[in-house]
C-alpha cells in the first residue's frame, strides 16, 4: 500500500485537522449541504438526521464526522464496520450512547449483514432487540436507546447493502481536491508545521498529491525534511520537484504502486480486459486495497475503465509508460 494512504489518524494526521467548518476548504456542496442540516437541527432543537458521506480515502469524511458533532456540541462516538464482529459489539457501542450523542462507522459497507439487521431498529426507532440463548428458550429483549445521530461513511457507496442505504437520506460524495485547493490545504498545513513554503511550492506538492488532502500532508512531510537538509528550510518549486521525484512521485502524483499496475495491465495482460484479483496477485498487492486506494484515481485521470469483463488499460495509460496505444486493440475497444 501506499506510505503515504496507510497512516490514517496518525498524531501528525490529527495535529493537521480542521478544527471547524471554516477551516475546511474544498467539497464545497458537500459542506454547504451539512451546514444546513446542522442549522436545522439546531433550530428545531432536535437530533441532526442519519448522514452517510462516501468518497475515497483520505479527502475528509472522518474530520467531517468531526466537525458536524462540535457544530452541534454532540458527543462523537468512532468505530468502524470491521470492528463491530459481534452483535453484542454494537449493543455495547449503542448503549453507551446519551441523548443527541453521534455514532460514526468508518467503512459502514463493512458492517456484517447479520450486524445490519440489528442496526436498522436502533437508528428508525431507538430500540435494540436482543435474541439470547437458542432454540425453543430464545427470547427477545427489548432495550430503548436515546434518540441519536449515526454518521456512516463509505469508500465503497455500491457495496452498501439497499436497505441499509434507504436508511440514510441523500448520501453527501467527496470528490477529489482540485489543485488550488490542495494548494491552500498545505499553505495552512504549513503554517501549522511552522515551515517556509512558498506558494509555487504548495502548488508543485498540491499537483502531485492525487486530490488528496492526507496525501498531500504526508508528502509535506517529506518534502519538509527534504528542504531542512538540503535547502535551508524554505520549501520552493524546484526543491519541492526534486524532493518528490527522489520519492518516485511523479508529476502526475502516480506513485510505485500506480505504475506497477498500469505496467502489468498492459504488459502481462496485454491491456486487459483482466479482473482485479488477477492483476492484484500480479502486483503482490491486495485487492481491496488496489480497488479502494489505487483503481479510483486511475480511473478519474482516463488511465484505466472499468468494464463488465474486467479492467482495461486506456489510450493515456500506453502514453505515460511511452509506449504507442494500439491503434484497433483494446484501448480503443472500450
Ligand atoms: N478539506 C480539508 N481541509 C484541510 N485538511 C483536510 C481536509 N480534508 C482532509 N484533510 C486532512 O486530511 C487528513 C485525512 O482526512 P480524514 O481522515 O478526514 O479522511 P477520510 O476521508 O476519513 O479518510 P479514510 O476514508 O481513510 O478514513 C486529515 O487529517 C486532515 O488533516
Amino acid at each position: 500500500m501506499s506510505p503515504t494512504l496507510n497512516e490514517a489518524d496518525s498524531p501528525f494526521d490529527l495535529a493537521l485537522r480542521p478544527a471547524d467548518f471554516e477551516e475546511f476548504h474544498g467539497q464545497t456542496k458537500v459542506k454547504e449541504n451539512l451546514l444546513v442540516m446542522v442549522e436545522a437541527a439546531k433550530m428545531r432543537n432536535e437530533p441532526l438526521d442519519h448522514t452517510l458521506l462516501c468518497g475515497p480515502p483520505g479527502l475528509g469524511k472522518t474530520t467531517l464526522a468531526n466537525l458536524i458533532a462540535s457544530a452541534v456540541g454532540s458527543r462523537l462516538h468512532t468505530t468502524s464496520g470491521p470492528q463491530i464482529e459481534r452483535a453484542g459489539d454494537l449493543a455495547g457501542i449503542l448503549t453507551n450512547l446519551q441523548e443527541r450523542d453521534i455514532l460514526f462507522i468508518d467503512e459502514i459497507h463493512r458492517l456484517h449483514p447479520s450486524i445490519e439487521e440489528y442496526l436498522y431498529p436502533a437508528i428508525e426507532d431507538f430500540r435494540l432487540d436482543i435474541i439470547i440463548d437458542q432454540g425453543p428458550k430464545a427470547r427477545t429483549i427489548r432495550i430503548d436507546l436515546p434518540p441519536f445521530t449515526l454518521v456512516g461513511a463509505t469508500t465503497r457507496a455500491g457495496m452498501l447493502t439497499a436497505p441499509m442505504r434507504s436508511r440514510f437520506g441523500i448520501p453527501n460524495r467527496l470528490d477529489y481536491y482540485n489543485t488550488e485547493e490542495l494548494q491552500h490545504i498545505l499553505l495552512r498545513s504549513a503554517r501549522l508545521m511552522k515551515v517556509e513554503m512558498e506558494p509555487a511550492g504548495a502548488l508543485e506538492v498540491a499537483r502531485r498529491s492525487r486530490g488528496t488532502p492526507r496525501i498531500a500532508n504526508h508528502l509535506l512531510r517529506w518534502v519538509r525534511d527534504y528542504a531542512q537538509v538540503k535547502s535551508q528550510g524554505i520549501i520552493t518549486e524546484e526543491v519541492a520537484s526534486h524532493a518528490l521525484t527522489m520519492r518516485d512521485i511523479d508529476e502526475t502524483g502516480l506513485d510505485e504502486m500506480d505504475k506497477r499496475f498500469l505496467e502489468t495491465l498492459i504488459h502481462k495482460f496485454e491491456g486487459g480486459p483482466v479482473g482485479l484479483n488477477s492483476v492484484a496477485v500480479a502486483v503482490g498487492e491486495d485487492a481491496s486495497t488496489l480497488e479502494d486506494v489505487h483503481e479510483p484515481y486511475l480511473v478519474m485521470q482516463g488511465y484505466v475503465k472499468r468494464t463488465p469483463r474486467g479492467r482495461v488499460a486506456m489510450a493515456a495509460a500506453y502514453r505515460k509508460l511511452g509506449l504507442v496505444p494500439p491503434v484497433s486493440g483494446q484501448a480503443e475497444l472500450f
